[in-house]
């Protein structure tokens, strides 16, 4: 069964435009688990630009599902917020501070050594890790190395090439999902998945535990109303 986080950062864009607190955050955070998420996904970034750091306080309060906090650990604050409330999951992403959104995985190799400390501490915390990766064998391996539990594979290459050739966009994902099985880790999937891509690449990766989906579900949304689509997503995924 492949879990459905549904990423609101997208929600906490639209509140921060107006300022004040519409729409609010937490309790479309609710919503989203009350029309059948099966997690809430946030990613603050340091410039507070959509997810501020006092919402992940807020959430974690309310939160009955899982709850996935994305990030760059090499934000001493990211790293605080993590350890302060606890996540079901936390989701290292090495997105550059000037990145308008995650722009690329790990280099699990390089930083070998550095992401083996931070899965440690998270982990000493009672959070479930993933590590961000594109769908590269190389970097599973290495991110097995770190000690991870899961990896999140960077689908957005795959959404990119999914209209051209579908069979070809997936190839990589498939073999980088096969690795993963083969050195123990699980397999979380994200970044620009849609109601047209989501079906075949859940169909074409058996052990694709969960997807976190954000931009596209609350842009449809906008067209079939909150429920409706969390349930549009869900039926994907059967
Ligand atoms: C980690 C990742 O892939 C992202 O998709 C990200 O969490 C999306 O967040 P934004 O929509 O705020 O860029
Ligand atoms: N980890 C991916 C995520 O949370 C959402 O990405 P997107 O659907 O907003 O591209």
């Amino acid at each position: 069964m492949t879990k459905l986080s549904v990423n609101i950062n997208k929600i906490a864009t639209l509140r921060n435009s107006r300022g004040g607190n519409q729409p609010n955050v937490v309790q479309v955070a609710i919503d989203c688990e009350k029309f059948g998420a099966e997690g809430i996904t946030v990613h603050p970034r340091p410039d507070e630009r959509h997810i501020r750091y006092q919402d992940v306080y807020d959430l974690k309060e309310v939160i009955t599902t899982e709850f996935n906090i994305e990030g760059n650990p090499t934000e001493k604050k990211f790293v605080e917020l993590v350890l302060a409330n606890k996540p079901t999951q936390v989701t290292l992403v090495p997105d550059a501070l000037n990145a308008i959104t995650s722009n690329a995985g790990w280099d699990t190799i390089t930083h070998r050594e550095r992401l083996k400390d931070l899965v440690a501490t998270f982990k000493s915390a009672g959070c479930r890790v993933s590590i961000f990766v594109d769908p590269i064998e190389k970097m599973v391996e290495g991110a097995a190395e770190t000690g991870t539990d899961r990896i999140e594979l960077y689908t957005e290459s795959y959404a990119h090439h999914y209209s051209k050739n579908r069979e070809e966009a997936v190839r990589d994902y498939v073999k980088a999902a096969q690795m993963a099985a083969n050195v123990g880790l699980g397999v979380n999937g994200g970044h620009d998945l849609s109601l047209e891509n989501l079906r075949y690449f859940k169909e074409s990766i058996p052990n694709l535990l969960e997807v976190s989906i954000g931009h596209a579900l609350i842009c449809d949304a906008l067209y079939f109303g909150l429920e409706n689509t969390i349930q549009l997503y869900l039926r994907e995924l059967e």
